[in-house]
């Protein structure tokens, strides 16, 4: 079963779909990319996978060792995480916060979870240095580990690229590729096509209240824009 399927899915607000049947899957080693125009629903479906609005018809279900809303989740970029006032380290680790429960402190397994985070998307060497003294790819890497930290098997990333140059964009499309090679499945929502159109597996087209699912590779013959 896959980490994630959604079917006959509708997404919108009070009542009013924004997007309607949708159904996709995302399994290990997926990338399916949500594009489409302004406005068109991306973060509505966003949300409505993460559990933060109820879908208003169909249905989103969690299998294998993703279970419901167990989900790493990568925010759209805000200018307030520039300055966020932590160490490399305490970002990580606030990935596992959820799990804390009435615990005080982080255990060992915690730790060692953000650590590993760490090391898998190269950036064990920024572990002692504030978070808002690293440069735009390495935070989103470092933002990156602490959604592996939290659930690393299912990656649900908004706009993971925004305002990176194109070569921090591909280094940082890389590291998803070597975590999806080692069962990771991706949801990501990109307006950058073209860089990611080579890390996907498949591309979800939001467009006139509906959407569409493509293989990549058809994508990529139709030269596909939005
Ligand atoms: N809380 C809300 N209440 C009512 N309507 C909303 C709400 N949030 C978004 N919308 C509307 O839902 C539609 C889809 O918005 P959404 O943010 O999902 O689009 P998007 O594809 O993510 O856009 P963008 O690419 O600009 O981020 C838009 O028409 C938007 O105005």
């Amino acid at each position: 079963m896959a980490y994630l399927t959604c079917t006959a899915l509708s997404v919108g607000h009070a009542g009013t779909p924004v997007a309607r049947d949708i159904s996709f899957s995302v399994g290990a080693g997926d990338a399916l990319f949500v594009v489409g125009e302004n406005g068109a629903g991306k973060t509505t479906l966003l949300k409505t996978i993460l559990g933060l609005q109820p879908p208003l018809a169909g249905d989103v279900a969690f299998g294998d060792e993703a279970a419901a809303g167990e989900v790493g989740y990568l925010p759209q970029k805000g200018e307030s995480q520039r300055d966020f006032p932590a160490s490399v380290w305490e970002v990580a680790l606030s990935g596992r916060a959820s799990r804390l429960g009435k615990r005080p402190f982080y255990s060992r397994a915690d730790k060692s979870a953000a650590a590993e985070a760490l090391h898998r998307v190269g950036a064990c060497e920024l572990r002692d240095m504030p978070f808002g003294s690293i440069s735009g790819g390495q935070q989103q890497r470092v933002l990156l580990a602490r959604a592996l930290a939290s659930y690393p098997k299912l990656l649900v990333l908004d706009e993971p690229t925004t305002g990176l140059d194109p070569e921090a964009a591909e280094s940082l499309y890389r590291t998803i590729d070597e975590l999806r090679a080692s069962g990771v499945g991706v949801l990501a929502v990109t307006h950058d096509v073209a860089a990611a159109l080579p890390h996907a597996t498949q591309v979800l087209e939001v467009r006139d209240k509906t959407a569409k699912l493509h293989p990549a590779s058809a994508w990529v013959t139709q030269g596909g824009t939005v």
